[in-house]
């Protein structure tokens, strides 16, 4: 048995031609584009290269780019001026701070300056505690792309036991809160490098989140066959990019979300999303 692909790359490729729709009449009715801003502090080569992408989806869309790049040994002032600016710019729907940022910048008190309403990331603490509380609000963009991604090729969510690997603030620790739903109604079990028997927490799952940055974590005897496994792990090595699912593991797989071309270009799509929703929100309350 091979897994059935769950094609993120494809997926956000529809769902950027919806956006584009919106981004038309968004500009036509208001007399200019909706704005994405990235704040990219330091030269982690990485971080430069997922900017890039997402600068090229929004010329696809017709979403504005407003870049900000400071130098790695930028001060906290440095980064919170920049902040400041982009909160008080008009053009600036919404923004992300690309994480992480170069120590020994404090990265939580960066987030708390943003104006919640241009969070595109759904990282801001009023945000995550909309999440918690259920109120509607930006959601963080790669938990939000892999519930859109199980919805579309409907794999079952309802009473399904998720195990989670990573317990990161922009996946392991807000996923949890989005599958565990009513609407979604998955059971979500937590896992990290402190969980004992890693192996059968896993082997207990439906479907699998890996999102612990472990290159080949996730073996196919640890899986159960037939569950959905979704690699969000992104290591670079001399080799190239290595994920946290084993190559192998495909192979006992129902569905599986591969790197590249699964969770990663969700994660861009729903950045866009974020972005849109707020330009539409403004619209109706402007
Ligand atoms: N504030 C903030 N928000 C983020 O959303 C955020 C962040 N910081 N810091 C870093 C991580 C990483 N991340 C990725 C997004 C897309 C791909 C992506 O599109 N990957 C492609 C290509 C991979 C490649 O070639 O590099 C794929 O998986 O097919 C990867 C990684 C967002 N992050």
């Amino acid at each position: 048995m091979t897994a059935q692909l769950l094609d993120g790359k494809a997926t956000a490729a529809a769902i950027r031609r919806e956006l584009a729709e919106r981004v038309a009449k968004l500009t036509a009715d208001s007399g200019r584009p909706p704005g994405l801003g990235t704040v990219l502090v330091g030269d982690d080569p990485g971080s430069h290269a997922y900017v890039a992408g997402k600068h090229r989806d929004c010329a696809q869309i017709g979403v504005a780019s407003l870049r900000r790049e400071l130098p790695a040994d930028a001060t906290q002032q440095q980064v919170e001026d920049v902040i400041d600016e982009l909160n008080a710019d008009p053009a600036c729907t919404g923004y992300i701070v690309q994480l992480p940022l170069p120590r020994p910048l404090d990265a939580n008190a960066v987030l708390e300056r943003m104006d919640p309403a241009k969070d595109a990331d759904g990282l801001h603490p009023a945000n995550l505690g909309r999440l918690v509380l259920g109120v509607e609000g930006p959601l963080p963009c790669t938990p939000r792309g892999i519930v859109e991604l199980l919805r579309r090729y409907e794999v079952p969510l309802a009473g399904a036991r998720v195990c989670v690997v990573g317990r990161g603030i922009t996946v392991g620790r807000p996923i949890g809160l989005l599958l565990t739903r009513r609407s979604e109604n998955a059971t979500v079990t937590l896992c990290h490098t402190g969980t004992k028997g890693l192996a059968w927490h896993v082997r207990e799952a439906n479907i699998v989140v890996a999102a612990a940055g472990s290159p080949g974590l996730i073996t196919k005897d640890m899986l159960r066959p037939g569950a959905a496994v979704l690699d969000v792990g992104i290591t670079r090595t001399e080799h190239g990019l290595l994920g946290d699912v084993h190559p192998e593991a495909a192979q006992v797989a129902g569905w599986h979300a591969p790197m590249p071309g699964g969770v990663g270009p969700m994660t861009r799509a729903m950045l866009l999303a974020n972005v849109v929703e707020a330009a539409e929100r403004n619209a109706n309350t402007a």
